[in-house]
C-alpha cells in the first residue's frame, strides 16, 4: 500500500524552476531515501508532502490526506523533522518534549521515547549543553511525539561524527521496526545503501532514478558503487 503519493509535483520561485514534474510513491513500511545534488528540490518536495509550501501544479496524498486542504490530519500523521531544527539554548529536553507532545490529542509516551532514543540520562540538560549526536536524537524524539505513522527526516546526520551517525542509523532503523514509514533526505551515499530500501534521485527538479540502492548501481554499467551512479546520474550545481 502507498503511503505517500506524489504526482506531477511542479514549483517555481520567480523564474527559477525548483520542482518540475515529480512523481513517486513510497510503500508502507519502507524506509524511502531522496537524494540530489544541492538545490535538486530535495527539501521544497518533502516540505509540500508535509504541507509546509503549497506546490503550483501537481498533487500529493498522505495516507489517502491532502496535505493542501487537510493540513490538520497530515500533521498529525506526520513526524518532521527538517533541517538545521533549532530550540531555545535552554529549553530542557524533558520540556521540549512535554511542549511537543502538547501539540498533540495522543502522543507517544514522552518517558519511552527518551528512554528509547536513550536521553534518559540527560532529560535536565538544557538543548545548547547537547553535543551534536543528543541534539540529533532529541530532533527524532520529536519528530516522533505525535506517534506518527510517517516520519520525514531530512538531512539527519550532517555534520555528526561517524559513531553518531551510525547511531542514528540504528535508530532510524528501530523507528521502522516500529511500523513507522520513513522518508529519509540525505547527501551520504553510505547512508543510503545501508539505510533505504528504495531511493529516488532528483536533479533539477526530476526523478531521474527511483530504485533500490543495488539497482540503481546496476542501471550504470561503469557504476562500482552508489556514488558513481549518482555522479553518473546527475548534474553539476543545481544552485543558480
Ligand atoms: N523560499 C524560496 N525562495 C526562493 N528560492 C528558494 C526558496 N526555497 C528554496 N529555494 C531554492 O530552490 C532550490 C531548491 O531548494 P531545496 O532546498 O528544495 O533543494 P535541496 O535539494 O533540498 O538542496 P540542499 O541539498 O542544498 O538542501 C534552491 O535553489 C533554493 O535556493
Amino acid at each position: 500500500m502507498a503511503v505517500i503519493e506524489i504526482s506531477g509535483l511542479a514549483k517555481r520561485y520567480g523564474e527559477r524552476v525548483v520542482l518540475d514534474g515529480v512523481s513517486l510513491s513510497v510503500e508502507s513500511g519502507e524506509i524511502f531515501g531522496i537524494l540530489g545534488p544541492n538545490g535538486a528540490g530535495k527539501t521544497t518536495t518533502v516540505e509540500c508532502v508535509a504541507g509546509l509550501r503549497v506546490p503550483d501544479a501537481g498533487r500529493v496524498s498522505v495516507l489517502g490526506l491532502d496535505p493542501r486542504t487537510q493540513r490538520d490530519a497530515v500533521r498529525r500523521a506526520l513526524g518532521v523533522q527538517l533541517q538545521e531544527s533549532q530550540l531555545p539554548d535552554k529549553l530542557k529536553v524533558w520540556e521540549a518534549l512535554d511542549l511537543y507532545a502538547s501539540f498533540y490529542e495522543r502522543p507517544a509516551d514522552p518517558a519511552a521515547l527518551l528512554r528509547d532514543l536513550g536521553l534518559d540520562g540527560h532529560r535536565r540538560t538544557a538543548y545548547a549543553k547537547l553535543s551534536g549526536g543528543l541534539k540529533q536524537r532529541l530532533s527524532i524524539a520529536l519528530a516522533l511525539i505525535g506517534d506518527p505513522k510517517v516520519a520525514i527526516l531530512d538531512e539527519l546526520t550532517t555534520g555528526l561524527d561517524p559513531h553518531a551517525r551510525r547511531e542514528t542509523w540504528r535508530l532510524v532503523s528501530a523507528v521502522r521496526d516500529r511500523g513507522v514509514t520513513v522518508l529519509l533526505v540525505t547527501h551520504f551515499m553510505d547512508e543510503a545503501e545501508r539505510l533505504c530500501d528504495r531511493v529516488a534521485v532528483i536533479d533539477r527538479g526530476r526523478v531521474v532514478a527511483l530504485d533500490t540502492p543495488g539497482g540503481l548501481v546496476e542501471s550504470v554499467p561503469t557504476a562500482a558503487n552508489l556514488e558513481d551512479a549518482f555522479v553518473a546520474l546527475t548534474t553539476e550545481g543545481n544552485v543558480s
